[in-house]
């Protein structure tokens, strides 16, 4: 007679597979809470205290810790010596597991969770048993996921599980093991505030298979951290529109933390995960609008985020445009009405408020560089005027908007900006002339009057003098180059008023 273990936090789908089993003629053995909704259903089930000998002490902690246990799952089954001490101590093999663990997860996301009842639930029992049938796959089939229960139920009413089907199963329960204690080490990493620990284990659940990466011949899929929650494209709701693929992904990460700078009315329209337009306003229309109107050429195909709801002056601007996905943090019904009138258009929904991403991870080849997001910012109490001249109210407003922009362009960055909107982008750029060039070039006669931000110091004078050659009336940047000074100069010889920031927001 076969043996099976049934001991599960989350019951879902175990009496009907254990009702399949009994009919197959396992024998099943569980523990206190999972042998009672067993019992009631009539499903003939034995304690695992009956099987140690050995009541479950100390609330659960110890039950299924013992030896009668493990030996049944671990022992080789083509090991003759093996089966023969398992004869001797009367332990009877187990072959097939279905065991998941305490809600340690669902704990620490409560609000008001204490340490005690974190810790208290933290399984050692459950990934023991899992990690022992697992190693002994070739033997033992083991089942972490309830949704893994119908196709074993009926793999067993054929007959045997396949030995690859077994060792996919095993190869699930590991993954589900390592989640599970990365989750643990990630909680305690936070008690402790311990940072750059000797070794970290990321942890990431899948939203979806992909149907290819940046391009056509890569395989891609989109991974959530476990769990981090708050703004994140991996949160939003898609109320409209195909799948999205791994460009729009990273198009509305982009998106979505620019506009998240924002707290007045703001749209930022990004192309290729750099903003080719953003605007603020009184309303959300016309911050839309400002967006638009800041680039008409390179929004077309782009990702649009907004940090407020769209309403119907704003749809009717949006729907004029081919663009791949709108992210707002909600669409009014007549909006929706207007948008969903075009197939192609994805329509996200997501609140742009809150940040919670404590660490900025991204791979390099055989590895991966961790640091902090930046999220530095700086008000008007941070400038040091470098000038003779202050900038004015009006200017002093347009640098901190154009200073909020060029923190996610492309290094070397320069954002051109005028009457709350940007005019003229210049991203990732290998001298910063050349990004300054690109920019200016792009404002047109329009840079006369506006402001320039830069990204990082001015080596050398010649975005000053770019800037002086275009009207460009004031300057923000981080200063503490060897030769600001000679970039003062220009800007003092044509009564143009320059601030540093000290702070400077390089992006790769
Ligand atoms: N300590 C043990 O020996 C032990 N054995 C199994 N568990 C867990 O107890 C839970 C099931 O408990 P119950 O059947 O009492 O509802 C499962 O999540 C299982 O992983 C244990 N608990 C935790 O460590």
């Amino acid at each position: 007679m076969p043996r099976a273990l049934i001991s599960v936090s989350d019951k879902t789908g175990i009496i009907p597979f254990a009702k399949g089993l009994a009919a197959l003629d396992y024998e099943i053995i569980s523990t206190g809470g999972t042998l009672k909704q067993l019992q009631e259903a009539g499903i003939p089930a034995v304690a695992v205290s009956e099987v140690t000998k050995f009541d479950e002490i100390m609330d659960g902690r110890v039950k299924t810790l013992h030896p009668a246990i493990h030996g049944g799952l671990l022992a080789r089954r083509d090991d003759e010596s093996h089966m023969q001490q398992l004869k001797e101590r009367d332990i009877t093999p187990i072959d097939l597991v279905a065991v998941n663990l305490y809600p340690f997860k669902n704990t620490i996301e409560k609000t008001g969770v204490t340490e005690a009842d974190a810790i208290e639930n933290i399984d050692i029992g459950g990934p023991t048993m899992l990690r022992s049938a697992a190693k002994n796959f070739a033997g033992v089939t083991v089942l972490v996921d309830p949704d893994d229960y119908d196709t074993t139920l009926s793999a067993l009413q054929q007959g045997e599980l396949s030995y690859e089907a077994k060792r996919r199963l095993a190869g699930k329960v590991f993954r589900h093991t390592a989640n599970y204690d990365a989750m643990i080490a990630a909680y305690f990493a936070e008690l402790n505030e311990e940072q750059d620990t000797e070794t970290m284990t990321l942890t990431y659940e899948k939203v979806q298979s992909l149907r290819y990466g940046e391009n056509p011949h890569q395989k891609a899929a989109f991974y959530k951290d476990a769990i981090v929650k708050g703004a994140s494209i991996a949160n939003a709701k898609q109320l409209h529109g195909k799948e999205l693929s791994y460009n729009n992904i990273q198009d509305a990460n982009a998106a979505l933390e620019i506009v998240m700078e924002f707290q007045e009315p703001a749209a930022v329209a990004v192309k290729h995960m750099n903003p080719c337009g953003v605007g603020i306003g009184e309303t959300i229309s016309s911050a839309f609008h400002k967006a638009f109107e800041a680039d008409p050429t390179s929004i077309f195909g782009g990702i649009v985020a907004l940090n407020r709801e769209v309403d119907r002056d704003t749809a009717l601007q949006l729907k004029e445009i081919f663009l791949e996905i709108v992210i707002a943090p909600g669409f009014t019904e007549e909006a929706m009405a207007l948008l969903t009138e075009k197939k192609n258009i994805r329509l996200l929904e997501l609140a742009a408020d809150k940040i919670q991403q404590p660490k900025k991870v991204v791979s390099v080849s055989g590895g991966l560089l961790v640091q902090d997001y930046d999220i530095g910012t700086v008000t008007e109490a941070d400038l040091t005027v470098a000038t003779d001249r202050k900038p004015t109210e009006e200017e002093l407003k347009n640098l901190l908007f154009a200073w909020k922009v060029v923190k996610h362009v492309k290094s070397n960055a320069i954002v051109v900006a005028k009457d709350d909107q940007t005019i003229g982008v210049g991203a990732g750029q290998m001298n910063r002339v050349g990004a300054a060039k690109i920019a200016l070039e792009q404002a047109g006669e329009n840079a006369a009057g506006a402001v320039l931000a830069s990204d990082a110091f001015f080596p050398m004078p010649d975005t000053v003098e770019a800037a002086v050659k275009a009207g460009v009336t004031a300057i923000i940047q981080p200063g503490g180059s060897k030769r600001d000074e000679d970039s003062v100069a220009v800007c003092n010889a044509h009564n143009i008023a320059m601030v540093y920031t000290d702070m400077r927001h390089f992006k790769h």
